[in-house]
């Protein structure tokens, strides 16, 4: 399958006057699975919203496929691409089903509301992400992580060729974390996600770029980049690689390194 080709010239973003993140060259569309990892305020969100086409830029562009994000129409660009924000809450009230049934609406006329295709996208969502039998149940009597997977259902209902996901593991148990990520790959989408846990960025991503002060620290196969070196250097933690028993590579975090 070809992968869409999202690109990032001599990006930069500013909030409030403050630059956040600056002079950004990348370009998506070799690796299905790519993560975006640095500290708490590296910029990773900034990042990901310019590249969805949520916060303009201060300067530089974003395009898909050659053609500049801004310039593509909101219908249009919500069907190129899906965005889960770090804190999506879905509304208390509405419906599991009906908060799915938001990612259809790129395909719908106004007030048309679902066709049977949309609820078959909505139902295999669902399945999917495992929440299936509660799906009539309102949202606001989910716990955190089931409220997750439901942002994620809704992203994946949306069928575009590019998932933009905000630290999408967040909230969720050990068993989700490793199905979300999975069900995420398996879509066919080019998955482009900020994500704090470099043991799942090595298992589960083939490309990971390193955010560190608003600029890219590196950037290539995370088995590489994720040295004890650069780790410790990013993150200020001592880290190791290590085979398990069947065969992957891990990433353990020994300990946090304190300044001589
Ligand atoms: N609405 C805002 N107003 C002012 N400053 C902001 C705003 N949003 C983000 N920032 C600042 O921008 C910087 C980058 O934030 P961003 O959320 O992109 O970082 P991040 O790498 O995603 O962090 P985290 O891992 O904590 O989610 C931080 O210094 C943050 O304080």
């Amino acid at each position: 399958m070809t992968l869409p080709v999202l690109s990032a010239a001599s990006l930069r973003c500013d909030i409030a006057g403050r630059t956040i993140v600056d002079d950004i060259n990348l370009k998506f569309g070799s690796e299905p699975m790519t993560a975006i990892v640095g500290v708490n305020g590296a910029g990773k969100s900034t990042l990901l919203r310019a590249l969805a086409g949520i916060d303009r830029p201060a300067a530089g562009e974003v395009r898909l496929d050659g053609v500049s994000l801004a310039s593509i129409p909101p219908r249009q660009r919500a069907r190129d691409m899906a965005f889960v924000a770090q804190n999506e809450v879905p509304p208390q009230e509405m419906r599991v089903s009906d908060f799915v049934s938001l990612g259809r609406l790129p395909y719908q006329r106004l007030f048309s509301g679902n066709s049977a295709e949309d609820n078959d996208h909505v139902e295999r969502a669902l399945e999917l992400v495992g929440l299936i039998d509660v799906a009539d149940r309102s949202c606001g009597a989910l716990s955190g992580g089931q409220r997750r997977r439901v942002c994620i259902a809704r992203a994946i209902a949306q069928d575009s060729p590019i998932l933009l996901l905000d630290e999408p593991t967040n909230h969720l148990d050990v068993r989700h974390q490793q199905s979300v990520l999975r069900l995420a790959k398996d879509s066919g989408a080019q998955v482009i996600a900020a994500i704090h846990d470099l043991d799942l960025v090595m298992n589960h991503f083939d490309r990971v770029i390193v955010i560190d002060g608003g600029a890219v620290a590196a950037d290539g196969v995370p088995s590489e980049v994720l040295t004890q070196e650069l780790v410790a250097g990013v993150f200020h933690v001592d880290s190791c690689q290590f085979c398990s028993p069947y065969g992957r590579t891990h990433l353990a975090i020994e300990r946090e390194l304190h300044a001589e």
